[in-house]
């Protein structure tokens, strides 16, 4: 039977699927492709464009493919824009979802592996933030990632749907074929964004807020390779595989970088001197996100690979120049 990556065009589920294929397994993408790109989907994928707003095309999907379990990516993501357009989140996000978990239940598939994020935590009580610590969102985007983990809770229980959520933190880096990475359109990231000044595609990056009460004044995340998490994936379907609950687990380094750290580092990388410029906080951003992985690294046998910012940035700068 097949693995269904919903949203499979995009940044991360892309990733996912190159590693699913080198697994073995049998994947099938759907993608509505206003964020997600046609070319960055493996060839040996089999394709559907579609949205899961769409109760048709996805029952259409499941009577169509012999469907395992799924994998869901089919978000709105950006924290910026969920602030302005909140509405945009709930429809697609949640509105999307309900519509997916209506499908799953009515062709009984039972398993789901879920994209969340380290932004349904908020402002963090602790650092590195543990899975049991307070979730409390500042933007919409965390928020309704948030009510997606209790639908799938609720859902569950009724209907006996098992899912693993996984938080991530700051997702970035390229694989290393370097065939595909990180581009949105626009581009809101902090690291394709500092990249974009040695490609030549802009003067300076702006740096959002030097008045958080961190070691620099910048906000600090946790960023962590793709494929990391994209391995997580694999792990978290497997987990579901040999009967494991459904259950929630962080994904990040449990190392904190500053903006200013991550400029300086790309700096170092591209050998570019990458001019910076002072700006105006960033509605909905947190001072401080760093994870804690230990029950991901204890209950999955999740084990990250890239441990460095520098080879994380320098994958990503690899992807960028050969494009
Ligand atoms: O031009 C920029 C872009 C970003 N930043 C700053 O860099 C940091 C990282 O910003 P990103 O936009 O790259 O990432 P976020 O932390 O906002 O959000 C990312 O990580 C979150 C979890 O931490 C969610 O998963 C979300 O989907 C994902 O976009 C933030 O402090 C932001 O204010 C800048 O200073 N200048």
């Amino acid at each position: 039977m097949a693995i269904l990556v919903l949203g499979g065009a995009g940044y991360i589920g892309s990733h996912t699927v190159y590693e699913l294929i080198g697994s073995g397994a049998d994947v099938v993408v759907a993608d509505n492709l206003e964020t997600g790109h046609r070319e960055a989907v493996h060839p040996q994928a089999r394709f559907y464009q579609g949205d899961i707003r769409s109760r048709d095309f996805l029952d259409r999907l499941f009577q169509q493919e012999a469907i395992d379990a799924v994998i869901h990516f089919a978000a709105n993501s950006l924290v910026g824009e969920s602030m302005m357009n909140p509405l945009k989140y709930y429809d697609n996000n949640l509105c999307g979802t309900k519509v997916l978990l209506e499908a799953m239940v009515a062709h009984n598939v039972r398993k789901i592996v879920f994209s969340s994020t380290a932004a349904t935590y908020g402002e963090p009580v602790n650092i590195p933030i543990l899975e049991t610590d307070p979730a409390h969102p500042t933007n919409t985007y965390g928020e309704t990632k948030l009510a997606m983990e209790r639908m799938f809770h609720w859902v569950g229980k009724a209907h006996g749907l098992r899912y693993v959520s996984l938080r991530y933190f700051n997702a970035c880096g390229a694989h290393k074929s370097g065939k595909i990475g990180e581009m949105h359109q626009p581009e809101t990231h902090l690291i394709p964004i500092i990249l974009q000044v040695p490609l030549g595609k802009r003067k300076s990056v702006s740096i959002y807020g030097e008045d958080y009460d961190t070691r620099d004044g910048t906000c600090v995340r946790d960023y962590i390779h793709v494929t990391d998490l994209a391995q997580a994936h694999i792990l978290a379907v497997e987990y579901l595989n040999r009967g494991g609950e459904s259950d929630i687990f962080n994904l990040g380094n449990g190392v904190g970088f500053t903006v200013k750290e991550v400029i300086e580092c790309a700096r170092k990388v591209t050998g570019h001197p990458i001019p910076a410029i002072s700006a105006p906080r960033r509605a909905g951003d947190p001072a401080q996100l760093v994870a804690s992985s230990e029950k991901a690294k204890n209950i999955l046998g999740w084990n990250p690979q890239y441990d460095d910012l520098e080879t994380i940035i320098a994958s990503a700068w690899n992807f960028h120049r050969k494009r």
